[in-house]
């Protein structure tokens, strides 16, 4: 599929024009009516120096100037009332697009970025954007008009002082300029890279806090987590080492402008070249020419979030999605076949050259020693990555041309890892079969040998597993990935060392649930006690990347002098393992 990559912080905002409008106008008003009370200070204290106005005259002005500064305040909360709302709706509307992103993307794009980093993109990069989005838009607009405006009208009242007013701006942008051009922008991009650094080596520090305790480590003696802590301490303080003594001079001189009029102002008084009222309204409209230029300049400083978050957010969606028809199409059978298929995570193949044929509703096993490439094999069948070479059929048709949601549907996979989410058992379960019922989650885990335990469990099927499982031994975690895995019916399910952690009672019960309720389905199983698959109809021998034989166990052990050698070597650990239970009896 085609990838759009237009995809622009902007181009979110855009699906809601017509509030960030409506933002824009209130705003514009909350700056109009903040101007009026400097006018109305500056003619009363004009009326009152002069000795021109009555009391009423001062009384009605400032009825008017006390308004304007109620209806600034009203303007501005409606104004960012409707931006805030919008800025939350963009932020929902640029998560949903990275998450459905990584939905679609393959396996192998994923794990080019480390989980911290997706992490630090969708939650905190996400989190920053609230503000410029919020604030930015509605109040760089009428800030800018609103400076604008006063400047023209200082401009009519007189250039001098008009100009005065101008030195101190034009100063700090200088000095702005001076900090931004002397490595600011570097220094924030290698700031931003440390917190990122720092984001994902927090999140591996946390997921391996079992091994930092069972290794007695501490923080200081991880060393790819100490350093990441002192890169960052050290971007930071570079950051605002540098930009600090610029901020500080751009503090104090923006402000300024009064500081600069006045004694303009007060020279063209003494000449006779202005009168007192010119110089009274100079004061004071020269005190709000400072507030909306600070303002804006407030906003600059989010411009290299914005552009960093922009840099991100586009190179994540426009990652090529996995090439898929979206029409659904009617599959033959479930079947399940590999073409010449080889296939490498990086630049080197790990699977030469494989072709093999399964049949509908038969239970094939994959076997073979570690990193023979038998969970990549399953893995290919389910999509997570695309082959280099070859093609995997299924149904009778090129897994490229199944649409990936038709595929998924097809296909139930448990693997080794049995993630669960911090959720309750039952909605755990229900990943597999959204619609399943009560006693149909209770009937799988009957079937499955859970049910007994989450019987017991404080809650029963309600009981939070806390994070990725934690709650509930491997085992346990594993019984509840097959009750889900089962529930969703599907017609190929993949069970990769599925029961590897179960102990050999509930294995026994486990497998043979596992065979009612895949009688009448395509099952493919990686295993290494083999004792588990001498009954499956086929047997498919991996080794370093290549199928050396296949056939039913019997046929192996008569063939394959490698199978041979592992089922002498199964079958002699399963009768030292007898040996060993009846010795501790003993003892
Ligand atoms: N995501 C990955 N990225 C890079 N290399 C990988 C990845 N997953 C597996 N490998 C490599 O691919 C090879 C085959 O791994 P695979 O998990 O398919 O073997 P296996 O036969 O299932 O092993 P085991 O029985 O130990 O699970 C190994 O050398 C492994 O290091």
């Amino acid at each position: 599929m085609k990838q759009k990559n237009n995809y622009t912080i902007f181009s979110f905002i855009k699906r809601d024009s017509k509030k960030m409008m409506l933002a824009i106008i209130l705003s514009l008003f909350s700056v109009v009516s903040g101007i009026i009370p400097y006018f109305v200070v500056a003619k009363i204290l004009t009326l009152t120096i002069l000795k021109k106005g009555t009391i009423v005259d001062i009384f009605y002005l400032s009825i008017i100037g006390t308004c304007a500064f109620c209806f600034k305040i009203i303007f501005f909360n409606l104004s960012t009332t409707i931006s805030h709302k919008l800025a939350y709706k963009t932020i929902n509307f640029i998560r949903y697009a990275i998450v459905d992103k990584l939905a679609f993307i393959s396996m192998g794009e994923f794990q080019k970025k480390k989980i911290g980093e997706y992490k630090q993109l969708i939650m905190d990069d996400m989190d920053k954007l609230e503000y410029p989005l919020a604030h930015a838009i509605p109040e760089i607009t009428s800030n800018l008009l609103g400076f604008i405006a006063i400047m023209i009208y200082l401009f009519i009242v007189d250039w001098r002082l008009a100009l005065a007013g101008l030195v101190p701006i034009i100063i700090s942008f200088i000095i702005y300029g001076i900090m931004m051009k002397g490595g600011a922008m570097e220094i924030f991009k290698e700031f931003n890279e440390g917190t990122a650094l720092l984001n994902s080596t927090t999140v591996e520090y946390i997921n391996g806090m079992e091994v930092v305790k069972a290794f007695n480590q501490t923080v200081s003696s991880i060393e790819k987590f100490s350093n990441a802590v002192i890169h960052f301490r050290d971007v930071m303080t570079k950051w605002f080492s540098h930009c600090w003594p610029y901020l500080s001079a751009y503090n104090v001189i923006m402000p300024a402008s009064i500081a600069f009029v006045l004694p303009i102002g007060g020279i063209l008084l003494k000449n006779n070249i202005i009168d007192l009222s010119i110089f009274i309204m100079g004061m004071i409209l020269s005190l709000g020419i400072a507030p909306p230029v600070m303002k804006l300049i407030e906003f600059t400083d989010n411009i290299p979030t914005i552009m960093f978050t922009e840099a991100k957010l586009k190179e994540i969606l426009s990652i090529n999605e996995l090439e898929q028809r979206l029409k659904k199409i009617c599959l033959k059978d479930d079947s399940v076949e590999f073409n010449h298929v080889s296939f490498g995570y990086e630049e080197n193949n790990i699977l030469h050259d494989i072709s093999f044929k399964i049949k509908p509703k038969t239970m094939t096993a994959f076997v073979g020693t570690s990193g023979a490439g038998k969970s990549t094999v399953a893995k290919l069948i389910a999509r997570f990555w695309d082959v280099k070479e070859g093609e995997i059929l299924v149904g009778g048709e090129n897994i490229k041309n199944i649409p990936l949601t038709q595929l998924m549907d097809e296909i139930s996979f448990v693997s080794q890892d049995n993630f669960l989410f911090d959720m309750t058992i039952r909605e755990n379960i229900k990943i597999g079969n959204k619609f399943a019922t009560d006693d149909e989650i209770e009937a799988v885990c009957k079937k499955t040998g859970c049910l007994d335990f989450i019987l017991k469990l404080p809650q029963g099927f309600d009981t939070a597993v806390g994070n990725t499982g934690e709650l509930l031994s491997g085992g346990e975690r594993q019984r509840i990935a097959i009750a889900r895995a089962m529930i969703k019916n599907a017609s190929i399910i993949i069970l990769d060392e599925a029961t590897a952690f179960t102990d050999p009672e509930n294995e026994e019960i486990i497998q043979k649930s596992i065979s009612n309720l895949t009688k009448d389905k395509t099952v493919i199983i990686i295993a290494h006690r083999l004792s588990t698959i001498v009954n499956a109809d086929k047997i498919i021998l991996f080794n370093k990347g290549r199928i050396v034989n296949e056939g039913t166990h019997n046929e192996l052990l008569e063939n394959s002098h490698i199978y041979k050698d592992m089922w002498q070597a199964h079958i002699g650990s399963k009768s030292w393992g007898v040996k060993e239970k009846v010795q501790c009896l003993e003892y």
